[in-house]
């Protein structure tokens, strides 16, 4: 890639070759400018003040300011030139944006990227400014060292080109660990931009310990690239001081020998003018700008001439382990309008394949090889014995956690990348309602203002106009510790309901309600116009309701109809066996074994965190037809 960045630089130069020559014609005067300023003071003195000739002395400092003038004319036209020169960079820049933008509808992205063109166009501008500085300038210098006494270029001259080439050679390295930094810094932003607006998700869903590791971890990555810099740093303090500050010493400490030599005291006078209004200067811009502002131009034009954005080329099987990134409840803040306000629909609401997921880098996979389509529209029951694995796999599609192998994408993009933010909301068995108004908690996953009626609308579908009325209407105050678990649970899923996200993945978010509630809510959800429904279900109601079933099991993980299921797969079969035999203290059996009356006496909240307990792990295996559900099939079901 920098190559390509080299190549379409050259390009760019080439072609506008006219322009580089008026900026080296104009960038001349600025030399002039810069050779007047040694030379001059030194004829004043020599020629002027010490020869007894008061009037020639003031007559060259009469010179120098008019080469001052000058100069500072050469400079304005050098300021025209840099601009014929970077606002077409700009402007390519910004046409390739665009047409990117255009061509992903990916407004967020398109804001973003014409930020970093104005950040290029700066810098590229300050590039080019430097670096044409410290070459006619030291061109000037030297010129004018050699015109008072070649002596003296001999004692600035040596140092000079220690300074430049100890720049030189740590301008690779430097530009490397820049880039390092950079890229560390911007995880870290990155991270902290999905983690503080969630910070509220990650505690109802006891994920706190996770995230606080892997947001440590970013910063350790930040803090040893920092170091590493600095360190290099150093190097570039030391060529500054060798090249620019060692020449004043030299000039004086050499000055009793240089003045036997018939050097003059105008031009020893004149050589620390050089060095000090001139070199000095010019190489601290260069060391400072070419340093720093070189390595981000590169960093910066990178990303804006690649092909395709990192959401499109994102690879979940870089990742070493789990990494959560998103908050629990995660909806588009950034002012989408609805769920296809920023995206086009996507036949396949939800696509995993060959996902493969352990807890640790040591654990057997608690998901294994899974792929897995729900077209956009399905409402999909997930079943399983306890600690299977269905909040796992709800998490991983909530982009909680990242598969350690395969790709799970929302709508057809990565579920990590920032292309699936508010298409999916995850509501988990814990629901949370923060203290306020019940407007405000139902409103929480909406970027804009929820009209009222939309609000009741919403209260009437998920079934929560009970609770509403009781509390007041929508303006009144919750005490969240006054409202039992179900009452929470219908706040969250109304919530969820009023999200712009299509994709809502309900994680034994209805457990503490009543088997009509129940199907209400799910009802409503389902019925969502444009939505798709993930339900780890906990009663056998809730999968026939569906109109297709995820057994996961292990190997005999299985995907159909209720019907189909219950025809083709031993594992359900004994499943809804158990139900219908077991124990029940509900109007109907639950689906866990070992405990029909609750599925969730294993975990807690959808994702336990640390304090997750430990049941035996069952492998799940990949998803078997309908037609062919024994046990260890292998084949895929498309929709
Ligand atoms: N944070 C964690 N660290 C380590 N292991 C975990 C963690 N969370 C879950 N597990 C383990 O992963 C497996 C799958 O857990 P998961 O919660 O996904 O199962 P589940 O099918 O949703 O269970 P339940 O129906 O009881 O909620 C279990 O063995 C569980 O102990």
């Amino acid at each position: 890639m920098t190559e390509r960045i080299h190549r379409l630089g050259l390009r760019f130069l080439r072609v506008r070759w006219r322009v580089l020559v008026r900026l080296g014609g104009w960038s001349v005067l600025e030399t002039a400018q810069t050779f007047l300023t040694g030379y001059a003071p030194a004829r004043a003195l020599d020629a002027g003040f010490l020869a007894g000739r008061p009037e020639v002395g003031l007559g060259w400092l009469a010179v120098a300011g008019l080469g001052v003038l000058v100069g500072a004319y050469g400079t304005a036209r050098v300021y025209a030139a840099v601009a014929a020169l970077v606002e077409p960079l700009r402007d390519r820049l910004v046409e390739r944006v665009v047409a990117r933008g255009v061509r992903e509808a990916d407004a967020g992205a398109l804001s973003g990227l014409t930020q970093q063109v104005e950040i290029a166009r700066d810098t590229f501008a300050g590039l080019v400014m430097v670096s044409r500085s410290f070459l006619f300038t030291t061109v000037g210098a030297l010129v004018g060292l050699f015109s008072l006494d070649p002596l003296l270029l001999l004692v600035v001259g040596p140092p000079l080109l220690a300074g430049v080439g100890l720049f030189a050679a740590t301008l690779g390295p430097l530009a490397r660990r820049q880039e390092t930094f950079l890229v560390a810094d911007e995880a870290l932003a990155e991270n902290l931009g999905a983690v503080c607006p969630g910070l509220r998700d990650v505690t109802a869903s006891g994920a706190e310990t996770r995230i606080a590791a892997g947001t440590d971890t970013r910063i350790d990555t930040e803090l040893r690239a920092a170091r590493s810099l600095a360190r290099w740093g150093v190097l570039r303090v030391a060529s500054l001081a060798l090249g620019g500050q060692l020449p004043i010493v030299l000039l004086l400490v050499a000055a009793p020998w240089l003045l036997d030599r018939g050097v003059t005291p105008g031009a020893l006078v004149g050589a620390l003018a050089y060095v000090t209004q001139s070199l000095l200067p010019a190489l601290n811009n260069l060391v400072h700008g070419l340093g720093s502002s070189g390595s981000r131009l590169v960093v910066v034009l990178r990303r804006l001439v690649r092909e395709k954005t990192a959401d499109t080329t994102a690879d979940t099987t870089d990742h070493d382990g789990p990494a959560p990134q998103a908050p629990t409840e995660d909806t588009d803040s950034t002012g989408s309008t609805g769920p296809s306000a920023s995206h086009a629909p996507h036949l396949t609401a939800l696509s995993l394949a060959s996902v493969t997921f352990a807890y640790g880098p040591h654990s057997a996979p608690v998901i294994d090889d899974l792929d897995l389509d729900v077209p956009a529209g399905a409402h999909l029951a997930v079943v399983g014995p306890s600690g299977i694995g269905k909040s796992t796999l709800t998490a991983l599609v909530a982009g909680l956690l990242r598969p350690g192998r395969g790709t799970v994408r929302v709508d057809g993009r990565p579920v990590t990348g920032p292309g699936a933010v508010g298409r999916r909301v995850l509501i988990p068995q814990e629901a949370y309602v923060v203290t306020g108004t019940l407007a405000e908690n139902l409103g929480l996953l909406r970027p804009d203002p929820v009209p009222e009626a939309e609000l009741l609308a919403a209260a009437e579908a998920v079934g929560l106009v009970p609770l509403l009325e009781a509390l007041g209407g929508p303006s009144a105050h919750v005490d969240p510790a006054a409202l039992s678990a179900g009452e929470r649970q219908l706040v969250a899923l109304t919530r969820a309901y009023l999200s712009y996200a299509p994709l809502a993945l309900l994680d034994e978010a209805t457990c503490h309600l009543d088997p009509a509630a129940e199907e209400r809510a799910e009802r409503a959800f389902a019925a969502r116009p444009g939505g798709t429904l993930v339900v780890v279900a906990h009663r056998i109601s809730s999968a026939r309701r569906a109109d297709r079933v995820l057994m996961m099991d292990g190997r005999r993980t299985a995907y159909g109809t209720h019907e189909e299921l219950v025809r083709g797969s031993t594992s359900y079969r004994a499943l809804v066996g158990g139900w219908a035999s077991g124990p029940s203290r509900r109007s109907e059996p639950a689906l866990a074994l070992g405990d029909p009356d609750r599925v969730d006496t294993v975990a807690g909240p959808g994702l336990a965190g640390d304090g997750g307990h430990v049941v035996a792990h069952r492998p799940v295996g990949q998803v078997q037809t309908p037609g062919d559900l024994g046990d260890g099939g292998t084949l895929r079901r498309q929709g």
